[in-house]
């Protein structure tokens, strides 16, 4: 485990490299979604003819730059939430459970709002997944009781053992590496992938604490309170997200189609994560593949 897990992270370093050392700068998404694809491809044509070596030269080191500032904000805001948790646990204004299940809600999902500000370069993905690939170095590292982190432990696992970071706190951070370099801006598919995940999973858990009192018949430890919970926040997260990114033009979608495609994967996503297997295959494994399955089978990219 810690050496796939040492493995992913290098794996993930060595492509951000390569991918700036023989990278094209791709065409600002904003461009292409607005006009038709003749007249932009003529537009980059002679566009690229303009650019000078230096011209070409200052891209490749904006990018750079602006990849190297975002992924260090990102960096700095996964540790600021997980010590803002922390905080809130010890001085006993949230409880333990609730605030785990607030840093599975937000860590996922902010790591997926921030992805428009990287650059467009092709590289930037990889810069992306450098912070969950270190924080899944951190959970690996803490996990395995090499360093103790108190606050990271206490944050993410449910009874404060360090063994319980090499399970779904990495599954977590593993599939946020797997959407961000795999499916990235361009696809729908991580987008609601994490949305369910992070979102309608994370929501089950504290509305199904709350308020399930009536068991789902073949799962006595789910309940209807939490599996629709999860359907319908699942739902209106991923559809938020894929209207944030299609507003910011890196997809264009027939909304009517993906509601109804969109409420598909919700579905079998909560199915999913309602059957009676959890002890065997973890809810940060099933509900996203689950998801990656179903959206890629119903959106086709
Ligand atoms: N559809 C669901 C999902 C969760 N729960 C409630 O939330 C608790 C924890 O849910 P679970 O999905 O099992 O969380 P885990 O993923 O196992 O817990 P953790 O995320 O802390 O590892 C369950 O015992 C149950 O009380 C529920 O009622 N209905
Ligand atoms: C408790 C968790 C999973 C168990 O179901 C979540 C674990 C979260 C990781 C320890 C931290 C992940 C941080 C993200 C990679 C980046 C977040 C950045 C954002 C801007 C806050």
């Amino acid at each position: 485990m810690a050496y796939g897990a040492i493995v992913s992270l290098g794996a993930a370093t060595t492509a951000a490299a390569a991918h700036y050392l023989c990278r094209r700068v791709a065409a600002p998404p904003s461009t292409l979604p607005l006009l038709p694809p003749t007249l932009s491809a003529h537009i980059l044509i002679q566009h690229s003819k303009l650019r000078r070596p230096r011209a070409a030269a200052a891209g490749v080191g904006g990018s750079l730059l602006q990849d190297a500032g975002a992924t260090a904000l990102v960096f700095g805001g996964a540790y600021g939430l997980v010590f803002t948790f922390d905080n809130l646990t010890r001085r006993c204004i949230i409880e333990q459970k609730l605030s785990r299940k607030l840093v599975h809600i937000f860590s996922g999902l902010l790591f997926l709002a921030s992805w428009p500000i990287f650059s467009t370069s092709t590289g930037a993905r990889y810069f992306a997944a450098f912070v969950p690939s270190i924080n899944c170095l951190r959970l690996v590292i803490n996990g395995l009781s090499f360093t103790t982190d108190e606050g990271l432990i206490k944050s993410v696992s449910r009874e404060g053992k360090p063994e319980e970071l090499l399970r779904g706190p990495l599954f977590y951070v593993l599939v946020l590496i797997l959407c961000a370099i795999v499916f990235w801006r361009d696809s729908p598919v991580g987008m609601i992938s994490l949305a369910m995940m992070c979102g309608g999973d994370g929501i089950a858990d504290i509305m199904g604490r709350r308020f399930g009192s009536i068991k789902i018949p073949y799962n006595p430890q789910k309940s209807w309170a939490g599996s629709i919970s999860m359907f319908l926040f699942g739902f209106l997260v991923a559809i938020s997200m894929l209207y944030y990114f299609s507003a910011l033009g890196y997809i264009q979608l027939d909304w009517m189609k993906t509601a109804e495609r969109v409420a598909l994967v919700s579905f079998v996503a909560t199915f999913v994560e309602s059957l009676p297997m959890n002890d065997r295959v973890d809810d940060n494994i099933s509900v996203p593949l689950a998801s990656m399955v179903t959206s890629f089978m119903v959106f086709g990219y």
